[in-house]
C-alpha cells in the first residue's frame, strides 16, 4: 500500500445526483487530499452513500466530474479504472453462500492470484482480522459483527491504497465496533486512505482528521476534525455536534 497517496487529491467538481428528475445531491465542489482519515457526516438522508458512492465510482454523476488527480494530473475515479486501487465496505456486506475461507479465496481468485498462493492469503488475512478460528464456518451464520470484520479481510486482499466505508457499524454492539475501528486504523496504519460515512458523533470524534458535512444533500462544511467539533462554521454542524434533530 501506500505509494505517493500523499500526491493524489479525489476532486469533485460540481457534481449532482439526480434520480427521476429530483435533485437528491448536489451541486458539490469539494478536494480530499488528506493522507488522513475523512468522516463523512450528517443526518439520515443527507446524502452520505450517494456522496461515497459517486467518490467509488460506483454511480456516475448526472452532473459535474468525479476524479482523482496525481502529482495535478487527473485521472477517472472507480474501483476499475487507473487511480488508486479501491475497496468500499458496507452497512450490510455481500458475502457469499461458502465458508469464510472460500470467500476469501474467491476474492482473490477474481484478483487472478495464482492458486498456489490463495489460501495462504485468505488465512493470513482472516489471523489479521481476528477470524482464523472461523475459517470453515458459512460466511452467513457470522454475526454482524464478525462478517463486517471478514468484509475487512476481504478489502485486505485488494491491497487498498483508499478504503470508502459506508456506516460499517451502524447495526453492530460497542465490542464489535471496536474491532471495526480498529481495523480502519490498521489499514491507516499501514498508508491506506479512509473515507467513512457514519451519523455517529462519538465515532467521528474517536477517529477522524477532517469532516465532511452534509445536509439535504448539500455539503455544508468541510474541515478539520478539530475545528469542526470545536468551532463549526455552520448553525447546522453546531446544533448536529450539540446532538439536536437536524435535517
Ligand atoms: N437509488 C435511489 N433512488 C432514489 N432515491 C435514492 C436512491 N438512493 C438514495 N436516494 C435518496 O437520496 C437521499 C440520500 O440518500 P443517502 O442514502 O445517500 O443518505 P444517507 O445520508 O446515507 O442516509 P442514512 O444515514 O440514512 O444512511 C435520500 O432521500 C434517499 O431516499
Amino acid at each position: 500500500m501506500n505509494i505517493e497517496l500523499d500526491e493524489y487529491t479525489l476532486s469533485l467538481d460540481r457534481v449532482c445526483y439526480e434520480h427521476n428528475g429530483q435533485r437528491l445531491l448536489g451541486p458539490i465542489s469539494l478536494e480530499i487530499s488528506t493522507p488522513g482519515k475523512t468522516l463523512i457526516m450528517g443526518p439520515n438522508g443527507s446524502g452520505k452513500s450517494l456522496l461515497m458512492r459517486l467518490c467509488h465510482g460506483l454511480l456516475a454523476p448526472s452532473n459535474g466530474v468525479v476524479q482523482w488527480r496525481h502529482q495535478g494530473r487527473p485521472r477517472q475515479a472507480g474501483p476499475h479504472q487507473a487511480g488508486p486501487r479501491q475497496a468500499m465496505v458496507f452497512q450490510r456486506s455481500v458475502l457469499l453462500r461458502r465458508s469464510a475461507l472460500a470467500n476469501l479465496t474467491y476474492a482473490l481468485a477474481i484478483q487472478k492470484v495464482p492458486r498456489r498462493y490463495r489460501k495462504a492469503l485468505a488465512r493470513e488475512a482472516l489471523e489479521r482480522f481476528g477470524l482464523a478460528s472461523l475459517a470453515q464456518r458459512s460466511a452467513r451464520v457470522l454475526s454482524g459483527g464478525e462478517q463486517q470484520r471478514l468484509a475487512l479481510a476481504r478489502a485486505w486482499l485488494i491491497r487498498p491504497e483508499v478504503l470508502f466505508l459506508d456506516e460499517p457499524t451502524s447495526a453492530l454492539d460497542p465490542a464489535a465496533i471496536k474491532a471495526v475501528e480498529d481495523a480502519v486504523e490498521e489499514f491507516h496504519r499501514n498508508g491506506c486512505r479512509i473515507l467513512m460515512s457514519t451519523h455517529d458523533l462519538n465515532q467521528a470524534r474517536r477517529l477522524a482528521d477532517e469532516v465532511v458535512f452534509l445536509c439535504n444533500g448539500q455539503l455544508i462544511e468541510h474541515s478539520a476534525a478539530e475545528r469542526f467539533f470545536s468551532n463549526p462554521r455552520s448553525t447546522k454542524a453546531a446544533a448536529f455536534i450539540k446532538g439536536e434533530l437536524v435535517w
